[in-house]
C-alpha cells in the first residue's frame, strides 16, 4: 500500500479578471495581457524576442498549490490558495512589461494528514518537469507558491533544465528563516538542505545565500548548519538598502545564473500578515524591491518564485498585493 494519498491533481489556470478600461494597448492590465501557456506559443514568442532585440524573453507563470510542506512543518494552513490569490491581485494591475506573459496553470498537492501524508514529492517532481520545459523553451519563469516547499520543486526544475548545465548557479533566498531543517521527509522548513544534499550527490556544493534572517526565529543548530554549509547570510536588523545591495552584488559576482526565492515572511508581520509563520522585525518592502531590481538587472536571473502567502490569514489582501507587486517587479 502506498503511504501517500493518491489524490494529487493538476488543474489548468482560472480565467484572469480585473477592471476593464478598454481594449487598446494603453489600457492594458495584467488580466488582458496574460495568455495561456503552450510550448508552441512560448517558442514563437521566444523566437520573436530573440529576433527583434527589443522585447525581453517571455515569462511563464507556474503555480504550486501546496501547503503539505507547511502542514508537515506544523505551520498555519492556507498556502494552498496562494497561487490563486497572487493571480487575483495581479489581474487588475496596469501592464507595462516589454515581454509576453504566459500562465501554465497549477500543480496541486492535496493536503494530507499524519496517517496519509499528501504526495508532496510527486507534486515537486511534476512542477520540476513543467518548469524545466518552460526554461528550456526560453522563458523567464516565475513560480507562484505554495509553502516554501515550493523552493525544492523549483530547484528540481532549474537543475533539470539544460540552461543550468555547465554554469555556476546560485540560490538567493529572501527569508526570515534558513529552511535548513533536517527531517525524515521534506517540509517547508527543509528545502535548502535538500538542495545541498542533491548538489553534493552530483559532486557540487550548493551556492546558497539568505537575506533577512531573523536571529530569534532560527535556533543555534540552524546557524551552525548554515556555517557548516558555507551559507552566506545577512540578518534582518542589518539589512538596509546599502548592505542588501552589496550583499547581493558580492553573491552574484561569482555566479553565471541565479534562482531567486522570496518567502513573504521576510516582510514585517504588520505589513505582510498573510503568511504561515510571521516574523516581527522583517525587511522593508522598499529594500526588497531594490534587491529584486538589482537581481533582475544583472541579466543572471534564471527563475524566481514567491512562497508562503497564506490568504486565510491575510488582511484585506495586503500580502497578496505585495506578492503581485513583486511578480511585476521581477518581470519588469
Ligand atoms: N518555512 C519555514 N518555516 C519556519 C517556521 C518557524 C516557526 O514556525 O516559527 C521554520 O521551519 O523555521
Ligand atoms: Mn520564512
Ligand atoms: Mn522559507
Amino acid at each position: 500500500m502506498s503511504e501517500v494519498s493518491p489524490l494529487t491533481v493538476d488543474i489548468p489556470c482560472e480565467p484572469w479578471i480585473g477592471r476593464n478600461d478598454g481594449d487598446a494597448p494603453e489600457h492594458r492590465r495584467w488580466w488582458q495581457a496574460v495568455r495561456p501557456y503552450s510550448p508552441e506559443a512560448l517558442a514563437a514568442s521566444a523566437h520573436a524576442a530573440a529576433s527583434d532585440g527589443v522585447r525581453s524573453r517571455p515569462a511563464v507563470l507556474l503555480g504550486f498549490r501546496s501547503e503539505e510542506g507547511v502542514r508537515r512543518n506544523k505551520g498555519r494552513l492556507g498556502a494552498i490558495e496562494g497561487p490563486g490569490a497572487i493571480r487575483a491581485a495581479l489581474g487588475p494591475l496596469a501592464f507595462h512589461l516589454g515581454r509576453d506573459v504566459f500562465d501554465a496553470g497549477d500543480v496541486t498537492v492535496v493536503t494530507g494528514g499524519d496517517e496519509f501524508p499528501g504526495d508532496l514529492e510527486g507534486g515537486q517532481e511534476r512542477f520540476g518537469t513543467a518548469l524545466a520545459a518552460a526554461l528550456d523553451g526560453g522563458a523567464l519563469t516565475v513560480g507562484l507558491g505554495g509553502g516554501h516547499e515550493t523552493a525544492f520543486a523549483s530547484y528540481l526544475g532549474v537543475a533539470g533544465s539544460q540552461r543550468s548545465g555547465g554554469v555556476r548557479v546560485g540560490v538567493l533566498n529572501l527569508d526570515a528563516h534558513f529552511d535548513l531543517r533536517d527531517e525524515e521527509r521534506g517540509t517547508s522548513g527543509t528545502p535548502f538542505l535538500q538542495m545541498a544534499r542533491a548538489e553534493a550527490a552530483e559532486g557540487r556544493s550548493l551556492q546558497y545565500a539568505v537575506l533577512g534572517i531573523s536571529r530569534p526565529n532560527n535556533t543555534r543548530a540552524l546557524f551552525d548548519r548554515a556555517d557548516e554549509l558555507g551559507v552566506r547570510y545577512l540578518l534582518d536588523e542589518y539589512t538596509t538598502r546599502e548592505t542588501a545591495e552589496t550583499f547581493v552584488e558580492d553573491f552574484l559576482a561569482d555566479l553565471d545564473a541565479v534562482y531567486l526565492t522570496i518567502d513573504l515572511d521576510l516582510l514585517p508581520a504588520a505589513v505582510a500578515p498573510g503568511v504561515s509563520a510571521p516574523a516581527a522585525v522583517g525587511v522593508p518592502l522598499e529594500v526588497i524591491i531594490a534587491v529584486v531590481r538589482r537581481v533582475a538587472a544583472s541579466g543572471k536571473l534564471l527563475h524566481a518564485d514567491l512562497a508562503e502567502l497564506n490568504p486565510a490569514v491575510d488582511i484585506d489582501g495586503r500580502t497578496a498585493r505585495i506578492a503581485a507587486r513583486l511578480v511585476d517587479t521581477i518581470l519588469g
